[in-house]
């Protein structure tokens, strides 16, 4: 693990805005930090880059505690801030030369990681070009260079994706996956899609809390449909769907539709057809519903508040 958070708390005043958080990263990979707005994603981001002091627990970076060694653990870690700490009136070259002095690259040592960052981006054609006169996912191209200029051990993002248009969004989110090959690199985000698209583990937080931490797979399994809307021209009684192992709970909707509730790991639709078809129950329509992401949200904050 190249960090290890362990019972981090945060209240700014009175109220905690993130209560009891423990998780770990891994040394390569992306990870996804996802929770609905106030959910507790920037402080949990800030503390993690030592900008914000945390109120009680510890993050440690390579086994560096943060708060006791800033200097040192700081070394280990890039920052792209949702708004990219950018200078418009530079040059990409000029910029980049800044940031490299700023993390303390050997001045000797300068012009080869400049290059090199550069290629890594896909942003040396425009070395001279003013970062104003960029597109945004190339000026977001330029602020995750900034994030790696100096080879950390962890990349954190905070909505690397937010404002840019849909081929951009593709464009930064391979370049997130590259650079996640020999280093972490966790990023947040309120869009489910966006962390389903780009990262291998996944962590919620919701109120301030985990609410979900595990691999995409296992939280994709998570969120396999688990209810369907039927509709049959000649339904049977409720008792004799509920009779259909795997089924949950059958709601009547009308004369002729219902949803049917069923444990997401039974792939039930296939078997409906069949019994429909053998038992004359002539299906008009069948359609599988999947729960939405505030849903999901609010079954996973209830089943960890128990
Ligand atoms: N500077 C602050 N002073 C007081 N309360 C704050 C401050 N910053 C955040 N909070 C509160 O802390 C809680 C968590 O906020 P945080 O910004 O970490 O959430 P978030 O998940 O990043 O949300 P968003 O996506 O909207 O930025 C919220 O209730 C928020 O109102």
């Amino acid at each position: 693990m190249i960090v290890k958070v362990e019972h981090l708390s945060h209240r700014y005043s009175k109220d905690w805005a993130i209560r009891d958080i423990n998780f770990g990263i891994n040394q390569k990979g992306v990870l996804g930090l996802l929770g609905s707005n106030g959910a507790g994603k920037s402080t949990t981001m800030n503390i993690l880059c030592g900008v914000l002091n945390q109120t009680d627990g510890k993050v440690l970076i390579d086994g560096i505690d943060l708060h006791k060694a800033p200097e040192q653990a700081k070394k280990l870690l890039g920052f792209l801030p949702q708004h990219a700490p950018l200078h418009l009136e530079l040059t990409v070259d000029e910029y980049l030369t800044y940031c490299a002095f700023i993390r303390d690259i050997d001045s000797g040592k300068v012009r080869t990681a400049v290059e090199e960052v550069k290629i890594k981006c896909g942003i040396a054609h425009f070395s001279k070009r003013l970062l104003k006169n960029l597109s945004g996912g190339y000026r977001q191209r330029v602020g995750i260079a900034q994030a790696i200029i100096h080879q950390p051990k962890l990349v954190v993002l905070d909505e690397p994706t937010n404002g840019l248009d849909p081929n951009q969004i593709l464009e930064v989110r391979k370049l997130i996956r590259e650079i996640a090959e020999d280093r972490a690199v966790i990023f947040s985000s309120h869009i489910l899609s966006e962390v389903q698209a780009t990262c291998k583990d996944v962590i919620m937080i919701e109120g301030g809390k985990i609410v979900f931490a595990n691999t995409m797979e296992a939280f994709n399994n998570y969120i396999l449909p688990d209810s369907m809307l039927v509709s049959m021209e000649q339904p049977p009684s409720i008792a004799e769907l509920m009779a259909i192992p795997g089924i949950t709970t059958v709601t009547r909707l009308s004369d002729k539709s219902f949803r049917m509730h069923f444990h997401p790991s039974a792939a039930l639709s296939q078997q409906v057809i069949t019994l429909s078809v053998q038992k004359g129950w002539q299906l008009i329509e069948i359609m599988l519903e999947k729960s939405s992401l505030d849903e999901i949200f609010a079954q996973l904050s209830n089943k960890n508040s128990c």
